[in-house]
């Protein structure tokens, strides 16, 4: 990675000038600065991008005491030991918009297991885009015209694959296990896709499969779509978190159920432990969107920053 160090800006008052240095010299003093704000002002680093190509830089980041805030789900979904790594430093990291966008699914959960009360299972619709997607086939439009809508609604991941073969809820599915002590991986989640391989991400770019490959879906869906109807159902996709094991994938649900009554982009959670047993706790909102989401990292940072003012 290179470092950039802009200089001038410290007791010049001429913020226009400034110079790259790829040099060591100059990467170990950006360092030393990100280490001494870290430590003195809770400077938050912010990953919104959808890479995982940041989660060196995030556990660098949290060893030299910064904080770090996260929409992007993949640094917390690679290997176990760079999850544990970066979520052990609790007081300096925040990752509430992975799952859920800006409802409080993870400070639930942490709030409930951190009063001794085990969590036993969680059961929801959590993607944004599969569930706009749903509810709009429902009304008889075809998944390659709805697909492109919730891009534009800014539901979608920048590749909307991400969301149709279920690795995106699937990465919320580890996130939300990991946290409850599991130490599982991805291969250990069942994943529905909702397209063949042939349309995947090392056939075709993203314009090609928005513009043609999608459109392969529309007959096979609107079957599925209809059959389910004829029973009362409609199709959701659903995760599931037990003791015993993860799954994400279709299911047809009651259309007069939690599930059934979705509509749009909102997520529905429903958390099981010893107190929430026989009535779950449940969370429903808006799931998706640049909106949702923005809030949710910015209540991130001010909560991180809250517990520096606390600690000065
Ligand atoms: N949209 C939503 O409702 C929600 C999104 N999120 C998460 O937020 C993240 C962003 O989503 P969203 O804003 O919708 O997507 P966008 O495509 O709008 O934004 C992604 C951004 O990340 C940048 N980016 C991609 N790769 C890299 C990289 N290697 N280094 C630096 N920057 C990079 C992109 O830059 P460029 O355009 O130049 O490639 C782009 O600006 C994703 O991880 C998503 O899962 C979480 C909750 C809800
Ligand atoms: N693409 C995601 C965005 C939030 O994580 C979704 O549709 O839920």
């Amino acid at each position: 990675m290179q470092w950039n160090l802009m200089y001038d800006w410290i007791g010049c008052g001429n913020l226009g000038h400034c110079q790259v240095f790829n040099k060591p010299e100059a990467m170990g003093k950006v360092i030393d600065a990100a280490t001494m704000l870290g430590r003195t002002t809770g400077l938050v680093i912010v990953d919104c991008s959808a890479t995982y190509d940041t989660v060196g830089v995030l556990k660098d980041a949290v060893n030299h005491g910064c904080c770090v805030v996260l929409a992007n789900k993949k640094p917390l979904t690679c290997a176990y030991e760079d999850f544990k790594k970066l979520t052990s430093h609790f007081r300096q990291i925040r990752f509430e918009s992975t799952v859920g966008a800006g409802l409080p699914v993870i400070a639930s959960v942490t709030r409930i297991i951190a009063s001794g009360d085990p969590v036993s299972r969680i059961v929801g619709s959590l993607s944004g885009t599969l569930g706009y997607v749903m509810s709009e086939l429902e009304d008889g439009k075809k998944i390659s015209e709805v697909v492109k809508t919730a891009k534009a609604l800014g539901y979608t991941e920048p590749d909307p694959r991400d969301d149709l073969s279920g690795m995106d809820v699937a990465r919320k599915a580890l996130i939300l296990a990991r946290l409850l002590g599991q130490q599982i991986s991805m291969e250990n989640i069942n994943v529905e896709s909702l397209y063949p391989s042939e349309l995947g991400p090392e056939v075709m770019s993203t314009t090609d499969f928005l513009e043609s490959g999608l459109a392969k879906l529309d007959e096979t869906i609107e079957e599925r779509v209809k059959a389910a109807s004829l029973r009362g159902n409609v199709l959701r996709y659903v995760c599931v978190i037990g003791s015993t094991g993860c799954q994400v994938g279709l299911q047809e649900v009651p259309k007069d159920s939690a599930l059934g009554r979705l509509r749009g982009s909102d997520n529905v959670v429903e958390i099981y432990s010893r107190c929430y047993e026989s009535s779950p706790l449940v969370i429903q909102g808006a799931g998706a969107g640049n909106d949702t989401t923005a809030a949710g990292v910015l209540a991130d940072i001010i909560d991180l920053q809250d517990l520096f003012q606390t600690r000065a």
